[in-house]
Formats: C-alpha cells, sequence, structure tokens
C-alpha cells in the first residue's frame, strides 16, 4: 500500500520535518572533524580520500554527530568524484564502488547508533550522548565542479567563459546516479557556487529518472549573493521550479550572513529552509588552510539559531569548522523549544 515513487519524493522531507517537531539538526562539519582526528586531508579528493584510508574514521565522526543529536547525516561524497577516483588510477566499477562506500558508511553508522539507542535506558546518556530513537536520514552529498577542481572554485563560482550547462551535467550526471542508487534518503547539493550548476543539477534530476529528493543549499560571501555574484532569488528560484528538490537553503557560509539570506530564499521559495553555516573563518585556498581570527565561537554561532528559525529556517547545522559540539548544542536550543518539546 505505497505511495508512488514521486510522492514519496515530494513528502520525505515535510513528513520527516512533523515527525522531528517542525524543526531538524543537520550534522557538522566533517572533513575538518576528520582532520581533527588526525587524517591528512591534503589532497585533492580532500574528505573522500578517508574513503581510500579509514571509512572506520568517517562512520566514527557520522556516529559522534548522532549522539550530538544530529538528524540528518551528510556522507563523505563532497569531493568524491569518478573523475577523481580514475586520476588516482582506480577503474570505472571501482571509483563507482568508492562512492556507494560512501553512503554505506553512513548508513552502517546510523544501524550502529540505533543499535545503541536500542541498549539504552534513556533518551541521554549520563555522558551526555543524545540516544534517542527518531528519524535519522542519511544525505549523499554532491559537491561542485569546483570543489573536483580543488582550486578555491567552490568558493569563487567561477568556471570561465567557456564553461557551460551540458558539460557540467555531463560531469555529475553517473555520480547522482550512483548516489541516488546507493541506499541514501537524499541527495545534498552542497556549497552550490553558481545558477548554472543549480540548473544542471536540477536538470539531472529531472531528465535522468533519480529517484530520491534532492536539497540544494548555496554558498555566499556578501550575505547578498550566491559567491559567484549570481542573484540568490534566482538560484533558489531554479531549486524552487525543480518538484524534486524538497529543501533549499545556505551552508558554508558565515554565520553573520545566514540572517538575511534567510529572508531572501523566503521571498521565492515556499519549501523547508535549511542552514548550515561554517564557523565564520575564512578559507584560505592557496595555504589551503582555515584563517582562525575571523571566526565565531560556539556560544555566538548558538545564539543566532533561534532567530534563524523565527524567520523561516526548519533544518539546521554546521559546516566547515564546526563539531558534535556545536550540534550538540543546536540539539539542546531546538529541544528547549515548546514546539518541539511537546510533540511525541
Ligand atoms: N559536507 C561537507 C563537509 O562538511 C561540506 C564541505 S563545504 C566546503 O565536509
Ligand atoms: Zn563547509
Amino acid at each position: 500500500m505505497g505511495l508512488g515513487d514521486a510522492d514519496k519524493t515530494s513528502s520525505l522531507m515535510s513528513d520527516f520535518l512533523r515527525q522531528s517537531g517542525g524543526v531538524a539538526v543537520i550534522d557538522g562539519g566533517l572533513a575538518t572533524e576528520l582532520e581533527r582526528h588526525g587524517a591528512d586531508l591534503n589532497d585533492p579528493l580532500w574528505s573522500a580520500k578517508c574513503l581510500l584510508t579509514s571509512p572506520h574514521l568517517i562512520r566514527s565522526v557520522h556516529l559522534d554527530y548522532l549522539e550530538a543529536g544530529a538528524d540528518i547525516i551528510i556522507t563523505a561524497s563532497y569531493q568524491a568524484t569518478i573523475q577523481g577516483f580514475e586520476a588516482k588510477g582506480f577503474s570505472r566499477g571501482e571509483s563507482e564502488a568508492l562512492l556507494k562506500r560512501s553512503v554505506e558508511v553512513a548508513c552502517e553508522a546510523r544501524d550502529i547508533y540505533y543499535d545503541r539507542c536500542r541498549e539504552s535506558s534513556c533518551d541521554h546518556s549520563s555522558d551526555g550522548r543524545v540516544l534517542k530513537h527518531r528519524p535519522i536520514l542519511v544525505a549523499a552529498s554532491v559537491g561542485s565542479y569546483g570543489a573536483y577542481l580543488a582550486d578555491g572554485s567552490e568558493y569563487s563560482g567561477n568556471y570561465g567563459d567557456a564553461m557551460n550547462l551540458e558539460f557540467l551535467k555531463d560531469f555529475h550526471r553517473r555520480r547522482v546516479q550512483i548516489l541516488a542508487e546507493s541506499g541514501a534518503d537524499l541527495i545534498a547539493f552542497e556549497t552550490v557556487p553558481n545558477k548554472l550548476e543549480a540548473q544542471a543539477f536540477a536538470k539531472i534530476l529531472e531528465e535522468d529518472d533519480i529517484r530520491i529528493p534532492a536539497w540544494f543549499s548555496f554558498n555566499s560571501k556578501d550575505g547578498v549573493n550566491v559567491v559567484s555574484g549570481d542573484s540568490l532569488l534566482e538560484c533558489a528560484g531554479v531549486a524552487e521550479s525543480c518538484k524534486k528538490v524538497v529543501a533549499v537553503g545556505i551552508n558554508c557560509t558565515p554565520p553573520r550572513y545566514i540572517h538575511a539570506l534567510i529572508l531572501s530564499i523566503k521571498k521565492v521559495t515556499s519549501k523547508p529552509i535549511l542552514i548550515y553555516p561554517n564557523s565564520g573563518e575564512s578559507y584560505d585556498p592557496e595555504q589551503k588552510v582555515w584563517v582562525q581570527n575571523t571566526g565565531v565561537s560556539d556560544e555566538d554561532f548558538i545564539s543566532y539559531v533561534s532567530k534563524w528559525c523565527e524567520v523561516g529556517a526548519s533544518l539546521v547545522g554546521g559546516c566547515c569548522r564546526t563539531t558534535p559540539k556545536t550540534i550538540r548544542a543546536i540539539y539542546r536550543t531546538f529541544a528547549n523549544r515548546p514546539a518541539a518539546s511537546s510533540l511525541g
């Protein structure tokens, strides 16, 4: 007695949000957390390098985020591309298996987490871990073409004048198809830097019979437009007109810009709005390091969260340089909300 695929796809996020009490917690930075645990990600594959060297570490970081209260975990496929794996000498088949592995590792973490919830007698352990049985989504990350280039263009959105829609569609198509058939609940198109790439993602979703829904998440460095300078209203408009897109928002952007960006997105969409800012530190693409003095503390980050929800965000988490500590604090903010606590 199931709904058709299309119905299930379009209602996935609204059903999930209803079950989660109207708001849900997204996880925090994956790559930066892997690095904090000693992984060396100075590689064109970035966090996806751990799929080769240390999948157990990825699984354990996913678990840390679930135990911090995340309702959605995002896979380690942000910078995992078939082209990137092939450049390392892997065959096409091996590259596709590695992509699938990113989703499997996240699903394994969710299974282990559910076992821990079952074994636990209460929702919160004495050491503060959240062990509350609840719906958890696995979002398969797809980073931009600029993330594959690993030259900082995911923060400039500038792919040069010769770039076109067909190129981007061809670049991403197979990867999206593989991730969509890997057991993930949705695709997270993250850190989308320009309108052309948003259009390419929307076309792939529509033309290629992708059977799971997606979210589109843009990044901004001025609180007005997306990083390329393209209009956020137009970019969010592309997401709005694609039926398979079930949420739209902003990630990897300093917290101070988020309020205004939510207000803009709200003008063009009725879909749920998601927000997972970075810590506010800026990234130096040449040195490949984060410049610390520009960031905000976890306390400051959290002080924004209720305001973001008041103006329309319903999914909140963290991106680069945020940690399970940040996510635990977001979880607590939500737990204190009357609306969330009164739902069974
Ligand atoms: N999901 C990715 C991560 O946390 C997003 C990176 S944004 C540059 O590693
Ligand atoms: Zn980020």
